[in-house]
Formats: C-alpha cells, sequence, structure tokens
C-alpha cells in the first residue's frame, strides 16, 4: 500500500505574506478555502484579469489586487505562493522563481510543481482537522472533510476549553502533569489503545 509520506502543519497565515497568482476559478476556490479556514490571511494577488466573483471575495477580505501580469518582483517578502493561472509556462516560471528563492510553492494544478499542497479542513472551535489523500483524490477530500464536519461534535471545543482550564490547575512538574491529564481523558480511548495514551 502507497504511504503518505506529507507533514502537515499548522501554520500563522495571518503573520505570513502569502501570493496568489492568477484571478479566476482556481484562485477563487484556493482563495475561498483560504480565508475559510483562516478570515485573517494575509494574502495579495496578481494578475491581468480578475473574475467578479474573485473580486468580490478579496474585498470582503481586503485582500491586495494587482492587476498585472506576473514578474519576479512580486515575490518579494513572500513566505508562500500559490499559482493558480491558465498558462503553464507561467506557472512553471513562478514555481522555478520561488524555488530559486527558497519560497514555498503550490501549482494549483500540477503536483510535481508544488512543494505543498492544500489539504481538506474541518474547523470546529479549537480544533482543526487537515486532510489530505497525497494528492490522489482532492475529491475524497473534500468528501471525507465533509464527514468529518458532521460526526465530529460541535461541543468538542468544550472538552478542549475544559481541560486547559484544568490543565492549570494541575500542580507538580512536567510529567505529572502528563500522566495526571492522560489518567483523566484515558477514557475517551478504547482500552486496547491506552498504551499509545
Ligand atoms: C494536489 C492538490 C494541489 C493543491 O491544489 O494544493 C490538488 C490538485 C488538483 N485538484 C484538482 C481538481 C479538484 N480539486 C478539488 C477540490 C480540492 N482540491 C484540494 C486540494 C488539492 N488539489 C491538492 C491535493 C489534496 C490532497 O492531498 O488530497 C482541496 C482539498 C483543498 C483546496 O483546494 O484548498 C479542495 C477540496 C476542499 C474542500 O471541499 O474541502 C475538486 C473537487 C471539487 O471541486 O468538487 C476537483 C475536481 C475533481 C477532481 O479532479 O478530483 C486537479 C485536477 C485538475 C484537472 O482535472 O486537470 C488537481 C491536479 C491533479 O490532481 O493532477
Ligand atoms: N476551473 C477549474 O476548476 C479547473 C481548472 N484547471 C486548470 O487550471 C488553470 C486555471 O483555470 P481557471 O482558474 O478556471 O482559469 P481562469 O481563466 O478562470 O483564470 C486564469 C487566470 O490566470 C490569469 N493569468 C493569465 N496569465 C497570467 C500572468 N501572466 N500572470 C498572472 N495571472 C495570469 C488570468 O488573468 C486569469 O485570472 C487552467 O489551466 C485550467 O485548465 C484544472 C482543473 C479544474
Amino acid at each position: 500500500m502507497d504511504r503518505n509520506e506529507l507533514y502537515p502543519v499548522f501554520l500563522k497565515v495571518s503573520q505570513l505574506d502569502i501570493l496568489i497568482v492568477g484571478g479566476g476559478n482556481v484562485a477563487l476556490e484556493k482563495l475561498t478555502f483560504l480565508l475559510k479556514s483562516s478570515p485573517n490571511a494575509k494574502v495579495s494577488m496578481v494578475s491581468p484579469m480578475f473574475r467578479p466573483e474573485t473580486i468580490a471575495l478579496a474585498e470582503k477580505f481586503n485582500i491586495e489586487m494587482h492587476i498585472d501580469h506576473y514578474n519576479s518582483s512580486y515575490l518579494e517578502g513572500r513566505h508562500m505562493v500559490v499559482a493558480t493561472t491558465d498558462n503553464v509556462p507561467v506557472n512553471e516560471q513562478v514555481y522555478h522563481d520561488c524555488r530559486e528563492r527558497t519560497i514555498l510553492v503550490n501549482v494549483a494544478d500540477n503536483p510535481p510543481f508544488c512543494d505543498f499542497y492544500m489539504g481538506g479542513i474541518v474547523t470546529k472551535g479549537n480544533v482543526k482537522v487537515a486532510i489530505s489523500t497525497n494528492g490522489k483524490s482532492p475529491t475524497t477530500a473534500k468528501r471525507l472533510r465533509q464527514f468529518f464536519e458532521d460526526v465530529i461534535p460541535d461541543n468538542i471545543d468544550d472538552l478542549v476549553k475544559n481541560l486547559n482550564e484544568f490543565r492549570k490547575t494541575i500542580k507538580g512538574d512536567f510529567e505529572e502533569k502528563v500522566q495526571t491529564l492522560n489518567e483523566f481523558t484515558k477514557g475517551l480511548v478504547n482500552e486496547k489503545e491506552e498504551d499509545e495514551n
């Protein structure tokens, strides 16, 4: 069986500078999910043409729109770039320019030209679950996202908040705290999984 070897991280995108190249349907899709998960994401876009739906969303979230063809000067100060144009050589140029500058890059419809993939995302209060199919089936990622949105209870955040409060009241060194928290929560998982804490 293949194995997904991607390493997920949870980025503070309000503190990072993200550029989206292109302003069409794919740009809109990527921007929609980015802002749905992270409404304060710091994003700029560059494109000679923006679709009306893209403009509407970008304006709502104060996203900077540069009406221009891409050139590498737009990469200055960026941490991450997503290329979504309908011009393959432009997308590939973005990829190479980013690699040269060690900026993380995603060419949305071209997995070999991605340092990272966007995932399916479920958010319930402080809890967030990210889903990847290793780039093999975005539709499956979407369906799994919908499934988990349904089955993860809305009050999962109460558990997180209560345990956070409880954690503050526990005395002792780090190891004792870990032990107390694990003891307190072991009923949440099956007996046979207990060894893994
Ligand atoms: C590799 C990756 C790179 C990246 O974009 O980061 C990628 C690539 C491609 N997407 C394509 C198409 C579609 N993408 C979606 C939807 C989503 N795609 C997302 C992520 C990713 N898409 C990354 C892998 C994630 C993973 O590891 O699983 C999601 C999860 C997150 C997001 O977009 O933010 C979001 C769901 C969000 C949600 O609903 O929760 C749908 C479904 C739909 O719209 O109904 C379709 C149409 C149906 C289909 O083709 O499956 C194509 C084919 C293009 C072509 O046909 O030419 C490629 C290129 C290829 O596969 O070669
Ligand atoms: N729409 C979709 O759901 C899917 C699209 N694709 C592919 O993804 C690509 C993009 O598709 P769409 O977003 O639908 O196209 P689109 O036509 O809606 O958007 C393309 C965008 O790229 C911009 N662009 C073109 N040259 C540029 C440059 N030099 N610098 C900056 N921006 C530039 C255009 O101004 C436009 O905003 C296409 O190659 C398409 O075949 C693949 C799968 C699904």
